[in-house]
């Protein structure tokens, strides 16, 4: 479709304005059908941005290669424009809205050229909710609007829902690479300037320079976390970076756990874990971010906002995440920055057995003694969450499903135990805002540095983080106690002195959530220790497990913790005066514990 179907007069302006200003060769309605991305992957197999798999192994399947200048997230050049620079926070970079205006508008200019010009009405959670969220976001990559189809429910039904005034999210794209008369276009456009810019007042995003997914497909990270909660704390809800699933115990019992670890720190493999106990069922509902917000019942219900996954592709295999390789299996999947194999097919670190020959992502010739990885380590899959074979039915339902436990993890090598239960919700707040994990290649920079992430949500905060963390404390506040969730703290990462992995995590992190959901029933047994209640070893099942030094995992050792404190101290005093007055208390009360 290139006309557009809609009276939507705000909408035909603004994309009018943005034509006018970037001078694409043709604007494109995305209309959201089977048709269009089939033409749309067809034209990016001919300008070689994609490869076809074979179709008899991965069906209706591509391969994509990045630059290899824009394979992650770039926080550096990631800003929240709010007109005040105070409400940015010491965690975001700033810039003033209209200044960051100006400069991108001279970039936007002509950005365009030899393009055509997307237009994508998308919805963020079901198009039914009682208060849709929508965006509409112009871009001049097809790449792009091939992944927002995967990602996110697009095309005439969105622009129908829409009508002639609903409120939408203004979420613009350019990859920052125009194509001079008489050029050729490159496999991979983008610019070597970035900028992915937010503003928060006038809900609108400006991205430029990337067509790496965290950059570029706007309703993700920037949308349904940065500039949805700014929209949260006003409407008094959470948009968080979390995982959402149903779990059923052998005796027939559901809970709904959320959890939120930092990028690339195990939640899409928590989403779709395989148990390792027998009589138990996990069910999928979100792999990603949630949404969520208190019922008439005292209850935080969760929906998942988006309707595909943007996993991490190495390790993902058989052994570790049957059911990613299952719903990748159904086909319909674009995977970036992975390694292709002669035959057509795909394969990563963590897969399995190497073949004897790949193509890696970086387009060379690879084999098993080569000394780079084949794949790089933030490759992805995109691929719809309806293959999924665990979804489970909730995930339709716009009301979302009410959570029993909220889980924190991280990735440290040390110090944080495998699960430890906080006191109440301010405990576990406190848990949350002093969260800490190593960096991982998610985001461009160092990986391995341990750094505070509150609610795994450093990079996303569309404001000032010791507002968000008083936004946390003052909704515990808004139901019974009794209603609120359960808070956890886990860690599957930690290491043993030969720096092996002290749990097996994956399959096997169920006993972990059964120790959970005991904890939920009012059993379980718990230490109480300065940290928080952590499970004695003999708490936990371990039938059918090999050996395994849950000593070791489930330690706390108060040396560890002390070594702490002076970074929990600096981290919080970066907040300066908005950090709220309980959180140093539980501080304090955790020193006392100390000794
Ligand atoms: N050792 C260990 N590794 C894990 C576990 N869960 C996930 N991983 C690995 O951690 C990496 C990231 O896992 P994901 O589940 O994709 O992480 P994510 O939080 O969804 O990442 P983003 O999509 O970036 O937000 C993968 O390489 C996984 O194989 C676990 O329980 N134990
Ligand atoms: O946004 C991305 O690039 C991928 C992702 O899920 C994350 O980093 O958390
Ligand atoms: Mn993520």
């Amino acid at each position: 479709m290139s006309a557009p179907a809609t009276g939507h007069r705000d909408l035909l302006t603004w994309v009018q304005q943005v034509a006018d200003l970037t001078m694409p060769d043709r604007i494109v309605w995305c209309d959201g059908s089977d048709d269009e991305y089939r033409r749309l992957t067809d034209e990016l197999v001919e300008t070689g941005t994609l490869v076809r798999l074979d179709p008899g192994r991965r069906p209706a399947s591509f391969w994509a290669r990045t630059d290899p200048s824009d394979v992650a997230r770039v926080e550096e050049r990631t800003f929240i424009c709010s007109p005040d620079e105070a409400d940015a926070g010491p965690t975001n970079n700033w810039v003033a809205p209209d200044e960051m205006k100006r400069t991108m508008t001279a970039l936007y200019r002509g950005a365009m050229r030899g393009r055509a010009m997307y237009v994508i009405p998308f919805c963020m959670g079901p198009l039914d909710a009682e208060d849709p969220k929508f965006g509409v976001e112009i871009t001049d990559s097809a790449y792009v609007v091939a992944s927002m189809r995967i990602m996110t429910r697009m095309g005439t039904a969105v622009l129908e829902a829409m009508g002639t005034d609903a409120e939408y999210v203004r979420a613009l794209h350019s990859v920052g690479a125009p194509i001079e008369p008489g050029d050729a276009d490159v496999p991979w456009p983008c610019s070597r300037t970035k900028y992915i810019s937010h503003f928060p007042q006038t809900r609108e995003i400006w991205s430029y320079g990337s067509g790496y997914g965290g950059n570029s497909l706007l309703g993700k990270k920037c949308y349904a976390l940065r500039i949805a909660s700014v929209l949260a704390r006003d409407e008094g809800w959470l948009a968080e970076h979390m995982l959402i699933i149903k779990v059923t115990s052998p005796d027939g019992r559901v809970r709904h756990i959320a959890g939120a670890f930092p990028s690339a720190c195990g939640k899409t493999n928590l989403a779709m874990l395989d148990p390792a106990l027998p009589g138990w069922k996990v069910e999928t509902i979100g792999d990603d971010i949630a949404w969520m917000r208190f019922g008439p019942d005292g209850r935080l219900y969760a929906v998942n906002p988006e309707s595909g996954l943007f996993g991490v592709a190495p390790g993902t295999g058989w052994t570790t995440n049957a059911n990613a390789m299952r719903t990748l299996a159904r086909g319909n999947a674009i995977f970036t920055n992975v390694a292709r194999t002669d035959d057509g097919d795909v394969w990563w670190e963590g897969m399995g057995d190497p073949p004897a020959h790949l193509t890696s992502w970086t387009g060379a010739s690879w084999t098993p003694g080569s000394d780079e990885p084949s794949s790089h380590p933030n490759s992805r899959f995109c691929v719809p969450i309806g293959q999924c074979p665990t979804l489970a039915p909730e995930y339709h339902d716009p009301r979302g499903v009410p959570i029993d436990a909220i889980l924190f993890g991280g990735r440290r090598k040390t110090t944080v135990p495998l699960v430890a239960e906080a006191r109440d919700w301010n405990h576990g707040v406190y848990l949350g805002a002093t969260l800490s994990s190593e960096t991982t290649a998610a985001a461009a920079g160092e990986v391995g540095v341990v750094r505070r992430d509150p609610m795994a949500m450093l990079p996303f905060i569309g404001y000032h983080a010791g507002d968000y963390v008083s936004h946390w404390i003052s909704l515990g506040k808004s139901a019974p106690a009794a209603a609120l969730p359960k808070i956890f703290y886990v860690n599957w990462f930690r290491r043993d002195e030969d720096g092996g992995f002290l749990w097996p995590g994956f399959g096997e992190n169920i006993r972990v959530l059964k120790w959970i959901t005991e904890r939920l029933d009012g059993r379980g047994a718990a230490v109480d220790t300065p940290i928080g209640l952590v499970p004695p070893p003999s708490a936990i099942d371990v039938s059918g497990l090999p050996a395994t030094d849950l000593e070791a995992a489930l330690r706390v050792d108060p040396e560890e913790w002390r070594a702490e404190l002076p970074l929990i101290t600096e981290w919080f005093e970066r907040f300066g005066t908005k950090l709220p007055a309980v959180l140093w208390a539980e501080l304090d009360a955790l020193k006392a514990r100390l000794g």
